[in-house]
């Protein structure tokens, strides 16, 4: 009996002493798949095996391990072709690296009981543990982890969607779209463009008088007319993200669109597409007759943003302006509207240029010709009432050599609607 109680007074004590050991000896470090840094942590993992260079400053045995997740990727080439990426990163589990000379062991956890609300992604941790004494190689490893992300997404537009409450990147950066390869009536794009850099110019100004530092845009006019790429390419060209809101999203309330707009995440535009469409006579509707539960007013409330001192850039799009309430394009909602139309004569002629191209002296005299020949097309047209959308040029021009687009392209014009 003696030997049994001093066993279970050993057994009790080195737990006991391992536990304060662990205290003593270990730092651990938790990162829960709600924070940014979890998905650069898991991706640097990831890279730190898959590059012959980032290996050197780490031994990542736990490639080797039996516990891997994949996360598949779309990448689009400069061809504008796309083909799937699998990287592979450390599945839920333990596992080790060695990172500046340094054990680490990292355990990947999934709550299996519960899940996020808005999403229904599964909770998850990562907790990252190694010797008290190489606790300051943690910030270094996140920024390492953060400045990889960040390099990802250089050159690229990163589009946000709302997620409950919260903003997420949606699918991978996409390539930046050059401004001028959006073809607006001359002097449209510079206006906008202008507007925006004197905003962001004057954060001071607005602070000194206690303005909202807030500035509101609408973009109207027919479908195809270059709306969203425009808004793309503007904040592409200043580096800045969009951030998608649809009004008509199941589950969004007044609070959650007041809350979505004032944390908006920094240097991005929010893009409100179709904004027509969302409000029919104050109520809001969706195609198959759902009525969010965003009221009217909750949304004009939302976009004055009484609660937020922060930045705040947004676009709306409609193909109707004449439905939206006065009250929603008031100055101060809406601070610059701008018509951006069916393609006019020089619109249509630069597109087509920018298509096709000059090859030599003698295929552009040709080229120059057939140019020639679209603008009175489109000339002639639009004195008859009737317009092309610079989408409907586009498929034509993707689809046809330069001389089948010029004896095509009548057939595409439509009744004006502006
Ligand atoms: N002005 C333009 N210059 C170059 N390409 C254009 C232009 N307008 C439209 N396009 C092309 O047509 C397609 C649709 O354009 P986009 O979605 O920007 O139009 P939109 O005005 O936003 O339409 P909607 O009102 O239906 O949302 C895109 O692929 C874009 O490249």
């Amino acid at each position: 009996m003696g030997v049994g109680v001093g066993l279970t007074v050993l057994r009790q004590g080195v737990v006991l002493g391992s536990t304060a050991l662990r205290r003593r000896l270990l730092v651990s470090l938790e990162i829960n798949n709600k924070d940014r840094a979890y998905e650069w942590f898991l991706s640097w993992m990831a890279h730190q095996a898959s590059t012959p260079a980032a290996r050197s400053s780490i031994a990542a045995p736990w490639t080797r391990s039996h516990q891997l997740s994949v996360e598949t990727m779309i990448e689009q080439r400069k061809n504008g072709s796309s083909s799937a990426l699998f990287k592979l990163v450390a599945g839920p589990g333990t596992h080790w690296f060695r990172y500046e000379g340094a054990f680490i062991q990292v355990k990947r956890e999934r709550e299996t009981r519960s899940t996020q609300l808005m999403s229904g992604v599964p909770w998850e941790t990562v907790t990252l543990t190694t010797l008290s004494r190489d606790r300051s190689l943690f910030p270094r490893l996140l920024s390492e982890a953060r400045d990889l992300a960040m390099r990802g997404q250089e050159g690229k537009l990163v589009i946000h969607t709302a997620w409950g409450i919260e903003w997420k990147p949606f699918g991978q950066p996409r390539r930046k779209r050059p401004l001028h390869s959006v073809v607006l009536h001359p002097g449209v794009a510079d206006k906008v463009e202008q507007d925006v850099t004197r905003f962001l110019e004057r954060r001071q100004w607005y602070a000194d008088r206690g303005i909202p530092y807030r500035r509101g845009y609408l973009l109207h006019g027919p479908p195809g007319s270059g709306k969203t790429s425009f808004i793309q390419a503007l904040a592409g060209s200043l580096s800045y993200d969009i951030c998608l809101l649809n009004l008509s999203e199941r589950g969004l309330t007044d609070d959650k669109l007041n809350h979505l707009l004032s944390n908006a995440p920094e240097r991005s535009f929010i893009l409100i597409e179709d904004v027509d469409a969302a409000f029919n006579k104050r109520v809001q509707t969706s195609e198959d007759g759902y009525q969010s539960s965003v009221t009217f007013s909750g949304f004009l409330n939302a976009l004055d943003g009484v609660a937020s001192g922060e930045e705040r850039i947004i676009f709306m799009t409609t193909n109707h302006v004449e439905r939206l309430d006065p009250a929603l394009i008031r100055p101060g909602r809406v601070d610059l509207r701008q018509l951006v139309n069916d393609a006019s004569p020089l619109q249509a002629r630069t597109l087509f240029t920018r298509f096709y191209g000059e090859e030599s002296q003698e295929a552009s005299e040709g080229l120059n010709r057939l140019a020639n020949e679209l603008e009175d097309i489109v000339a002639e047209e639009s004195g008859k009432g009737r317009q092309i959308s610079m989408a409907a040029l586009q498929g034509l021009f993707i689809r046809n050599s330069a001389e089948e687009a010029i004896v095509t392209c009548r057939a595409l014009f439509m009744p004006s609607t502006t």
